[in-house]
């Protein structure tokens, strides 16, 4: 049976064809090659200090539904900025999560820390757009990718000076993510097979995780207890989406879960 995850995955199959129609593939990789390089997100991340904070912008999921409009990404992201975030995630799949390219920069436009395009990537026509419009991360979720693409996409990212977000749900999964040498890698408490939440689910997995790569503890953050409790688990880095976008004061709500970690 189709997982939701199978199921987003094809329509974003069919999303990438019709941006294929319109804007070849060559054109997309020459604009990603002339865009101005790309920050430093692992530096960023592995900067001393507190706990770093991916601060999302979210409007709905299929887990949750509608979460908030978002009139205006990048008066959120500037928010997020303010209030101590490291990188901002736009979610930038159409269908189940509402955003757009077009999110990523307006985002772009108004804040000048890394940026991931958080989407299921499954080509390089994708990663190429990421980079075209500014986008300094892209995301690679292991379950959906077999391990010829998860190496091609991971070298194709490193080669237009991108870093990758390896994303991890098991054991197996952190195996393949370090097989391809992945710095950056997530554990992600919620099953994109099932949409469970799973927040036991980071400290059971992060000693697998060499202490030089970068531990991200994503979804399912409710509160600073929460990240408390990641970074006393060993995360460096957490990624909050529902939490930020839908509790009215987003600048205090990042400060608040970093501070609260220390
Ligand atoms: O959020 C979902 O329901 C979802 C479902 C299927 C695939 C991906 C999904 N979310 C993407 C994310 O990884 C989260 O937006 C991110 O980790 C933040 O999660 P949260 O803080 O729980 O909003």
């Amino acid at each position: 049976m189709a997982t939701v995850l199978d199921d987003i995955i094809l329509g974003v199959r069919e999303d990438l064809e019709d941006r294929r129609r319109h804007i070849s593939a060559p054109e997309v990789a020459r604009h990603a090659r002339e865009t101005a390089p790309a920050l430093d997100a692992l530096a960023a991340f592995r900067a001393d200090g507190p706990v770093k904070v991916i601060s999302e912008v979210k409007r709905r999921s299929p887990s949750k539904g509608d979460l908030a409009t978002i009139p205006d990404p990048a008066e959120l992201a500037a928010a997020y900025e303010q209030g101590g975030a490291t990188a901002i995630s736009v979610l930038t799949e159409q269908r189940r999560f509402g955003g757009s390219i077009a999110d990523l920069d307006a985002v772009r436009a108004s804040v000048r820390i890394p940026l991931l395009r958080k989407d299921f990537m499954v080509d390089h026509y994708q990663i190429d757009e990421a980079r075209a419009h500014g986008a300094d991360i892209i995301l690679l979720i292991v379950a959906a990718l077999d391990d010829v693409l998860l190496r091609d996409l991971f070298q194709h990212a490193t080669e237009l000076g991108m870093t990758a977000l390896v994303e991890t749900h098991d054991e197996p999964e952190i195996d393949r993510a370090l097989a391809v040498d992945a710095q950056l890698i997530g554990v992600n408490a919620r099953n994109l097979k099932t949409l469970d939440v799973d927040r036991g689910l980071f400290a059971e997995l992060a000693p697998r995780v060499p202490a030089d790569r970068v531990r991200v503890a994503e979804s399912g953050i409710r509160n600073p207890q929460d990240v408390a409790d990641y970074v006393a688990a060993g995360a460096d880095a957490v990624l909050v989406g529902e939490a930020l976008v839908t509790g009215g004061d987003p600048r205090s709500a990042v400060r608040t879960m970093i501070e609260g970690s220390r």
